[in-house]
């Protein structure tokens, strides 16, 4: 790789990394900043196909119903849709909680533009940009330290000169995280200057990553050197608006939080310019997971998301943080393991706390944070194929039909099912491990079946078991007596020739689990036929027929298997 011809952060020259007494890492996040979605602008205008009116209109209804309170809604200088999306909202108006914000260079006539598309509306934030960074000042703008400040001081200006009552003020220094520190913070002083940013009407100085070039801390320590020494600091609201080129953008934007800033602007889902936007929604649900208030709605993120890839014409990943299909779904027979004994614990410290599940503290491990409170059922936390365990197995047959294996039988279960999933590689769902369990323990056909049986209590601690019993074709009516019916049922068989040993035995009722009528039981045996031990199962409204069946398909499996 020719690396050689990349320089670090830390050798540029100018420098953009500014020395400054850092405090941010020993500080937490303890509340939300100000969220500003800027999807109808930075996010449209990464997009092949730039939202029409309709997608547009259909993501600024889902910002309001989530709870944004400042939304940037477009660039109106930049296209008819737009300038024609501003004038709509001006047209049918907007919440009085919701300010929209509108995005312009500091050209002339595009700042007459943007201002001609706001009219109307009872508030706005008139967001102004300008790139400061030494390579954007020399190559695009060609204009020197001095000629950048007056452009945008001009562009401010006019700014200024257009803003009537209810329109507040915003400041980028586009590329600040290439910018040299002085620099931003002397465009950054004159422009609130300018402005006459004061705590009753502070201004929004918003300080892009544009292009994410450093490690997170280095964005931190950019943002701590601002908070500290920018002036009118009670009158500015400190904004950051981190890009993804380095995939750490949500780190940038929380270490960010930390250094000082008080506002965000991102994308849900990520989508914008290159790599994206920083992803809001991560952010939001990072800091619910750490016992935060996000003061966002997330709780249908299936909608969100829906919505998101509607307007975007974008997937969102299936492994994307939070949203994705994948991401409360564990595979892998440890992980299902732990997470079914994390949501039974789950289950039991409810019921202790006498608080609904969804109510009671959450530990389960490798989920994060309930998907329930996203929205998300429990049904695909656990999926099982060849990579997965008895644990995640017992757990599907559990929740969709409500089988408790026992132990053992897991083990014994778990290879039929690895035997089916390595055959033919794909994922089992829990319908199909419902047939394979009952085509290997509740139907399965032998040598051995029992019919017309009955049992009678001849006296304490004594029964009978009589029944027509087959062996290999050959039929006989038998009877064993025992301390149970099941004590009895072996010496039946015992006397037809087959010597049953039953060395576990469980049962249970599957409860409303269980499809059809009635409430079925299951019981389970495992015993021991002629030497070889194996487990059966049996399911009947009946708990003595279901422990015949369970006694049974155990005889048929250890004489076939
Ligand atoms: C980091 C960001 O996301 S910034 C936002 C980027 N978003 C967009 O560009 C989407 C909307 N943009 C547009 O529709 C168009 O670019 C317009 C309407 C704004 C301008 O269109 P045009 O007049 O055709 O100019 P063009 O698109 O070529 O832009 C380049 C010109 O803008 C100048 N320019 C760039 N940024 C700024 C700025 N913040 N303020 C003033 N001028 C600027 C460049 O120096 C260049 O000038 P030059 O032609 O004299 O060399
Ligand atoms: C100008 C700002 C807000 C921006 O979009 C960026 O730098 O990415």
């Amino acid at each position: 790789m020719p690396s050689h011809r990349y320089r670090s952060v830390h050798d540029r020259d100018p420098s953009p990394v500014p020395d400054v007494e850092r405090t941010w890492p020993s500080r937490r996040l303890e509340a939300p900043p100000l969220w500003v979605p800027v999807d109808l602008r930075d996010g449209n205008q990464a997009l092949a196909e730039p939202m029409d009116p309709g997608r547009k209109a259909r993501m600024f209804d889902l910002f309001v119903a989530m709870g944004f309170k400042e939304i940037e809604v477009g660039y109106p200088s930049a296209s008819a849709t737009d300038f024609a999306f501003v004038r709509r909202l001006a047209g049918t108006g907007v919440p009085d909680d919701v300010t929209p914000v509108v995005f312009t260079p500091a050209r002339r006539d595009l700042i007459e533009r943007t201002f001609a598309s706001i009219e109307g509306l009872p508030r706005a934030v008139v967001h102004l940009y300008t790139a400061t960074g030494p390579a954007w000042r020399d190559v695009v703008l060609r204009e020197d330290r001095d000629g950048v400040r007056r452009l945008i001081l001009d562009g401010a200006a006019d700014v200024a000169r257009r803003a009537g009552p209810g329109v507040r003020f915003e400041f980028s220094p586009e590329t600040f995280n290439l910018t040299e520190p002085d620099f931003a913070l002397e465009v950054c002083d004159a422009v609130t200057d300018l402005w006459d940013a004061a705590p009753d009407r502070p201004v929004v100085l918003n300080l892009p990553a544009t292009v994410e070039i450093a490690t997170p801390n280095v964005y931190a320590d950019q943002i701590e050197y601002m908070h500290r020494n920018v002036a009118r600091r009670d009158a500015v609201i400190l904004s950051v608006h981190p890009h993804n080129d380095r995939g750490t953008g949500v780190a940038c934007a929380e270490l960010a939080m930390l250094a000082g800033a008080q506002r965000v602007e991102g994308c849900l889902f990520g989508n914008g310019e290159r790599t994206g936007n920083v992803d809001l929604v991560t952010l939001a649900l990072n800091l619910h997971a750490q016992g935060v208030d996000p003061c966002l709605d997330l709780s249908d993120i299936d909608e969100i998301r829906r919505t998101v890839e509607h307007c975007n014409r974008l997937p969102v990943h299936e492994r994307h943080p939070y949203g994705g299909d994948l991401v409360y779904t564990a595979f892998s027979g440890t992980h299902q393991d732990a997470i079914a004994k994390g949501m039974a614990h789950h289950a039991k410290r409810a019921a202790d706390l006498g608080v609904p599940p969804e109510r009671a503290p959450w530990d389960v491990p490798y989920l994060p944070i309930d998907p329930a409170d996203v929205g998300r059922g429990y049904e695909a936390v656990i999926r099982v194929n060849s990579q997965s365990g008895k644990g995640g197995i017992a757990y599907l047959l559990r929740t969709g039909y409500g089988l408790d294996l026992p132990r053992r039988l897991q083990i014994e279960f778990s290879r039929v099912v690895q035997r089916a999933t390595d055959g033919s590689g794909e994922e089992v769902t829990a319908d199909q491990l419902w047939d394979l369990f009952r085509a290997e323990y509740l139907d399965r056909p032998g040598p051995v079946a029992v019919t017309g049986w009955r049992t009678a209590h001849t006296g304490p601690a004594r029964h009978d078991f009589t029944g027509t019993v087959t062996v290999d074709g050959v039929t006989g009516e038998h009877t064993g007596t025992g301390n149970g019916p099941i004590d009895a049922l072996t010496g039946a068989l015992a006397a037809a020739g087959v010597r049953v040993d039953v060395l576990r035995f469980a049962e249970h009722s599957t409860g409303a689990a269980a499809s059809g009528g009635g409430s079925p039981a299951v019981a389970y045996a495992e015993c021991r036929v002629d030497g070889v031990v194996r487990w059966g199962a049996g399911r009947d409204t009946s708990v003595l027929a279901a422990s015949v069946q369970a006694v049974l398909s155990a005889v048929n499996r250890a004489k076939t298997t």
